[in-house]
């Protein structure tokens, strides 16, 4: 695999204070990186430093092995042979579809443009919109023309700011799919941002899970689900619900049953929770004692019924007000039931990260 992107221990600071710390991450061409995290986290920030419209602090960037930036060796965006698409597509208004596409290859000769434009136009659908404007096409399309834009120069690797979240989520997995195929016949190398997880399991290749500013979990999609290294991913990705424990031996406690910590490695329970996935809780049958934990909360989805469940009977140390349970079975509002957690791998993380 070719590298295409390497960043070492890159910083960002804004007016004195700390954005972005100890990034580092590498991209072989054609790898398509999902970056998620909560609101202000540095996600954008991370994008335009990239695209070189933000100055780096600290570390260095590497781009297809031999452009390298750092803090004494600034590279202008228009020489990072970097594509960048952003949220609201910035289409320029005055100008067609295909003088759009255009815009960054007006170096090449007339035909060479025409040739390149007109090939666009067709990877991505538009060749009946060439001669349009950007307020007469939908909002799929001009992101299309965006992404046409965006391609014309050839870049080496694809930014994408939220591309997905302007369109209407019927049409928006469809989209999605289209466009990654799209990026995987030319190996183009991306990275964009999002709030939603399950773009990133529809779009991407690898997920990298930001908070405050620093990287804290890249892979692929399904080993961060199966693995988060920490709380503020599990969380972030709403793996599932956090229930209290207490440890004696290989003990643990919990509202809902006991379990055998096989690994050995679980610490005390206090100011720890353990991970508690939809699949890994299942009413216990039949079972007219013992109940407890009570439904709290009841909606619709396409996996059946999502209940949300709080102990009952606890003492207050084990105490839960919140476990999702997935069932095909009717509960009603305020029943009483036996839950018990199915043995597996257990996941035990603390809030504190320092
Ligand atoms: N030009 C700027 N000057 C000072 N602070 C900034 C600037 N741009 C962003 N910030 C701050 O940097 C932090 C990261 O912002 P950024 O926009 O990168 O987050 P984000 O993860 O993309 O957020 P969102 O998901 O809401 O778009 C925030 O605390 C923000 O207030």
């Amino acid at each position: 695999m070719s590298e295409i992107l390497n960043l070492q221990q890159v910083a960002v600071n804004f007016d004195g204070k700390s954005i972005l710390s100890d990034i580092s991450l590498r991209l072989d061409r054609g790898e398509i990186l999902g970056l998620l995290g909560p609101s202000g986290c540095g996600k954008t920030t991370l994008l335009n430093t990239l695209a070189g419209f933000v100055t780096m602090a600290g570390g260095e960037i590497r781009i297809d092995g031999n452009m390298q930036i750092s803090p004494k060796h600034h590279i202008a965006p228009e020489h990072r042979h970097i594509g960048m698409i952003f949220q609201d597509y910035a289409l320029f208004p005055h100008l067609t579809v295909a003088q759009n596409i255009a815009f960054g290859i007006t170096k090449l000769s007339k035909s060479e443009q025409k040739q390149r434009i007109s090939e666009l136009l067709e990877l991505l659908k538009l060749t009946e919109h060439g001669e349009r404007y950007p307020h007469q096409l939908s909002g799929g399309q001009q992101q299309r023309v965006a992404i046409a834009r965006a391609l014309a120069p050839q870049p080496k690797l694809l930014l994408l700011d939220e591309p997905f979240s302007n369109i209407d989520a019927r049409l928006r997995n469809e989209l999605m799919l289209e466009i990654r195929l799209l990026l995987k016949k030319l190996q183009m190398t991306a990275i964009f941002v999002t709030h939603n997880k399950d773009e990133v399991f529809t779009f991407a290749d690898k997920v990298a899970v930001m908070h405050e500013g620093k990287l804290l979990q890249l892979g692929k999609p399904a080993e961060v689900c199966q693995q988060p290294n920490c709380y503020q991913v599990a969380d972030f990705l709403q793996l599932g619900s956090w229930i209290p424990y207490a440890l004696s031996g290989n003990e643990l406690t919990t509202a809902i049953g006991k379990l055998t910590d096989t690994s050995g490695a679980m610490a005390n329970g206090e100011n720890r929770l353990l991970l508690m996935k939809p699949q890994d809780v299942e009413i216990c049958e039949g079972e007219t004692e013992g109940h407890n934990v009570i439904v709290n909360h009841i909606s619709v989805t396409e996996q059946g019924y999502h209940y949300h469940l709080a102990s009952s009977k606890a003492p207050a140390q084990l105490a839960f007000d919140h476990l999702s349970l997935y069932s095909p079975r009717i509960l009603a509002l305020g029943q009483n039931l036996k839950v018990q957690i199915k043995p597996h791998e257990l996941l035990v993380f603390t809030k504190d990260r320092h």
